[in-house]
């Protein structure tokens, strides 16, 4: 018997990767589709891509119709799950793609977000490395029947440094990350700064200062893996790419640590690791190289003179970055194999 899934917030962006993916997943079988504006319409309105669920159609995201579902993903703006999952039966897995219930100190909320906190959920980054990397995020989803699907620029920074704070190689309280990242990360819906004549050809850095609403997450990340005062300067840059995300962070080098220790920390964590690949010593991956695939690809260096290690972490946001973690969140959760119906190759040129 498959297992029946619901995605809410298909008409959307992050609602269509997951269409996409879970179609070609042998165990689930998308039964019920919702939106919000489109609902009524055919999904293959607003997707004309997913052809093997033309047939569906977005029904209004209700509950009621949600729970229909053995395992429910939720795509829905940030806020608007939170009222959501509130009225789903306790044994359905709900798996949110939004923020509403990733961060575990109410205070952040309210100051990058706001509005009604609705708690943290477990966390779904299945490699974060936890206490110093004695363990990972992978083991706490196991059975686990809410999870919260991290934003994906805090995706692509945790996982570049998280193994340098875990074996205490890298200073917690100097980090330093500028992103480059499409444009589908901020969604589908209408917005004229997101006209295509206003971004072909342009790149600009917005949320800077420390303002942006992934700050804390990240923070929150890389304190669960071992860092304690972790601060961190981060800036996304908008480029004229439709998907992807590069992110270039650096970090002071502790003190005596050579950069054999560097290479030895990466290569510990993500030994064995089927989505998470370092790269040799000189290579460093391009944001294309992981298009449609639920890969990060991560170029690992130290600059002598700066005395800083340099980390370049290249995902798909739509992929790695939402719908991927969310699918092998969910994997994880059922007692599926990790890597179910999961890509790990791209997509290219
Ligand atoms: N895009 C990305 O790269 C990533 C997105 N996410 C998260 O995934 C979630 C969805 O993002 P994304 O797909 O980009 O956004 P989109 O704007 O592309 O899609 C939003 C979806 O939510 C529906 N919707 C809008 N308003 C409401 C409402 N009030 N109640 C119920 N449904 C509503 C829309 O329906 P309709 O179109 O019919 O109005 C649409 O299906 C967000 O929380 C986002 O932060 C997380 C990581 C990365
Ligand atoms: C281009 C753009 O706007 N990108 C978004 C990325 C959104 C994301 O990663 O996810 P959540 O919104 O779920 O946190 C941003 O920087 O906020």
């Amino acid at each position: 018997m498959p297992i029946s899934v619901a995605v809410a917030g298909a008409s959307g962006y992050a609602g269509g990767e997951l269409l996409r993916l879970l179609a070609a997943h042998p165990e689930f079988e998308v039964n019920v589709v919702t939106a919000h504006q489109n609902a009524g319409q055919p999904l293959s309105a607003v997707h004309p891509h997913l052809r093997s669920l033309r047939d569906l159609v977005l029904q209004p995201t209700d509950p009621a119709i949600l729970a229909e579902a053995d395992v429910v993903f939720l795509a829905l703006p940030h806020g608007a799950s939170g009222a959501v999952t509130a009225r789903l039966p306790e044994d359905v897995l709900v798996i949110d793609c939004g923020a509403d219930h990733r961060l575990t100190d109410p205070a952040a909320w309210d100051a990058f977000y706001g509005g009604d906190y609705h708690g943290a959920w477990n966390y779904g980054l299945p490699e974060l490395l936890l206490d110093g990397g004695a363990t990972k995020q992978r083991e706490n989803l196991v059975g686990a029947t809410r999870i919260a699907v991290p934003g994906c620029n805090v995706t692509a920074i945790t996982l570049g440094l998280a193994p340098g704070i875990a074996a205490g190689v890298i200073e917690p309280n100097d980090l330093v990350a500028v992103l480059a990242v499409g444009t589908s990360g901020a969604g589908k819906s209408l917005r004229a700064d997101l006209l295509f004549s206003e971004q072909s050809g342009s790149a600009g850095a917005y949320a800077v200062g420390g303002v942006h609403r992934h700050t804390p997450e990240i923070v929150q990340n890389l304190q669960a893996a071992g860092g304690a005062g972790v601060t961190i300067s981060f800036t996304p840059v908008l480029i004229p790419m439709s998907r992807g995300i590069l992110a270039t962070s650096t970090a002071r080098l502790a003190p005596g640590v050579s950069a054999t220790d560097v290479r030895e920390a990466w290569e510990a964590a993500y030994a064995g690791e089927t989505f998470v690949q370092l790269l040799p010593e000189g290579s460093f991956p391009r944001s294309g190289d992981t298009t449609g695939a639920n890969t990060a690809l991560i170029g690992l260096t130290v600059d002598e003179n700066a005395g800083r290690v340099v980390v370049v972490s290249a995902i798909d946001n739509l992929v790695k970055g939402t719908a991927g973690a969310a699918i092998q969140s969910a994997n994880l959760a059922l007692g599926l194999p990790e890597a179910t119906g999961l890509p790990q190759n791209g997509v290219a040129p």
